[in-house]
């Protein structure tokens, strides 16, 4: 069964656009941050206070494989380093999978992530300037992994519902 993976920068709608596409297709989303806060009953925040960042990308990892290893149909909102660390990029590539970056710019992602921080740990201690010239420098280290993606769709100045229709017309 295939699975439909959107990946990109935090910030860049992953969990929204999965949500609103799932209500439009009846094809069950997934949200991996959500699913590892279940898993663990801490939040993200929590994982990364109380064991670090390198706990949780083994986690991420390993709840990403077994995510892909479930037989069902489903639409999987990754966290915006998944496919930057432990080799999650090549499993973005799998017969079963179709992989599509979410692609947004630095003035976007800002945008939404100035007033948004609280529940991003890598994020939630900066100031405005700071942040601006952390995604900038981030987003770069990052576009090699989600250009790995099989699609690409451009989210800038879109709605939410532009974005779905745009990644639906992909599917088709
Ligand atoms: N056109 C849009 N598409 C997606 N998200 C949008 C849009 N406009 C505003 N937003 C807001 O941007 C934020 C995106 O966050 P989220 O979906 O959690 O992204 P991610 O999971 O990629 O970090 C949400 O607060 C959402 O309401
Ligand atoms: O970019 C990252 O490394 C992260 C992105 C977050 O997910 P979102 O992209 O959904 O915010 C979450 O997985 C964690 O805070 C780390
Ligand atoms: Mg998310």
């Amino acid at each position: 069964m295939k699975k439909i993976i959107l990946l990109g920068y935090m910030g860049c709608g992953k969990s929204t656009i999965a949500q609103n596409m799932s209500k439009i297709t009846n094809i069950p989303f997934l949200d991996l941050d959500k699913c590892i806060e279940d898993r663990t009953n801490l939040s993200i925040n929590e994982i990364f206070e109380k064991h670090g960042e390198i706990y949780f990308r083994k986690l991420e990892h390993e709840m990403f494989v077994e995510l892909l290893q479930s037989p069902e149909k489903s639409i999987i909102g990754l966290g915006g380093g998944t496919p930057c660390y432990a080799n999650n990029h090549e499993l973005l590539k799998g017969d079963d999978v179709v992989s599509i970056y979410l692609k947004a710019s630095i003035e976007t992602l800002y945008g939404r992530l100035v007033h948004n921080k609280s529940k991003r740990p890598l994020i939630a201690e900066m100031n405005e300037e700071e942040m601006k010239e952390f995604i900038a420098k981030h987003l770069f280290d990052r576009s090699f992994y989600y250009n790995q993606a099989q699609y690409k769709v451009t989210v800038d100045d879109k709605t939410v519902e532009e974005t779905v229709q745009d990644i639906l017309a992909i599917l088709a």
